[in-house]
């Protein structure tokens, strides 16, 4: 079976209560082919039931961080039960940027995936590799070893419901795209990894999907790589070419 394109926008902290609502009116507009791809937007906390309830239904709405924890005394936190409970389907976990900013091990986030899967949404992982892990020729050692944390938790039916972002730490908010070649051997030695770690049966159905300045201009070349099954995209998914980045898996 093809495994299905999932294209997702990463808002980030960005956003007012009218930008939000020219987005949706923007995002409403699209024709989206759900038989081929799953597109996924992930706003603000504070914009996350507002998007819920305007976004058409075949846009879903994506948390960008989950609790470690559930409801309760824990200020600031989102937990996964209310996050069912508005309707979602999926949350983001271990963004590079809640890595890198908020102190986020890679056993935080395998338990934040554990936990979020255990409560019912579905999870887009996030791992990637620095500049200097990269010319330290540590890339495949980085990826497997975030992404070690997180199967080490999760038991064999659970990746069903797991989508891998790989996103280069360097090629974020850069304008520095990964080469495809270097997207593709990425890709590609994940899959063979999961294929050798957890099953070969997961690996060919696990959505790898590629994140770090895709835009309109670099999103066709990329889609065209056997192992990349989608984008995460961050600055251009406020903007009108996010429709273009869609319709490249359309
Ligand atoms: O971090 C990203 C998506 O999660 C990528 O951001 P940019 O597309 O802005 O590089």
């Amino acid at each position: 079976m093809a495994r299905k394109y999932v294209i997702g926008g990463n808002w980030k902290c960005n956003g007012t209560q009218s930008s939000v609502a020219s987005l949706i009116e923007m995002l409403n507009g699209v024709t989206v082919d759900t038989e081929s791809v799953e597109v996924i937007v992930s706003p603000p906390a504070l914009f996350v039931a507002t998007a819920q309830a305007q976004l058409k239904p075949e846009i879903r709405v994506c948390s960008q961080n989950v609790s470690l924890t559930g409801p309760g005394a824990f200020t600031g936190e989102i937990a996964a039960e209310q996050l069912k409970d508005l309707g979602l389907q999926w949350t983001l976990v271990g963004h590079s940027e809640r890595r890198s900013l908020y102190g986020e091990t890679d056993l935080v986030v395998a338990q934040k995936t554990k936990r979020a899967l255990d409560q019912g949404l579905d999870v887009i992982v996030c791992i990637g590799e620095t500049l200097d892990e990269r010319k330290a020729d540590q890339t495949l050692n980085v990826l497997t070893r975030q992404l070690k944390a997180v199967a080490d938790l999760l038991t064999e039916d659970l990746w069903a419901r797991i989508v891998v972002a790989y996103e280069p730490v360097w090629a974020i908010g850069t304008g520095v795209v990964a080469t495809p070649e270097q997207a593709q051997d990425a890709h590609k030695n994940l899959r063979a990894w999961v294929a050798a770690t957890i099953s070969p049966e997961v690996a060919a159905n696990l959505r790898i999907i590629y994140g770090g300045s895709v835009s309109a201009k670099n999103c066709n070349e990329l889609i065209a790589l056997h192992d990349v099954d989608g984008f995460l995209v961050g600055g251009a998914s406020l903007k009108p070419e996010f429709v273009d980045i869609i319709q490249s898996a359309q």
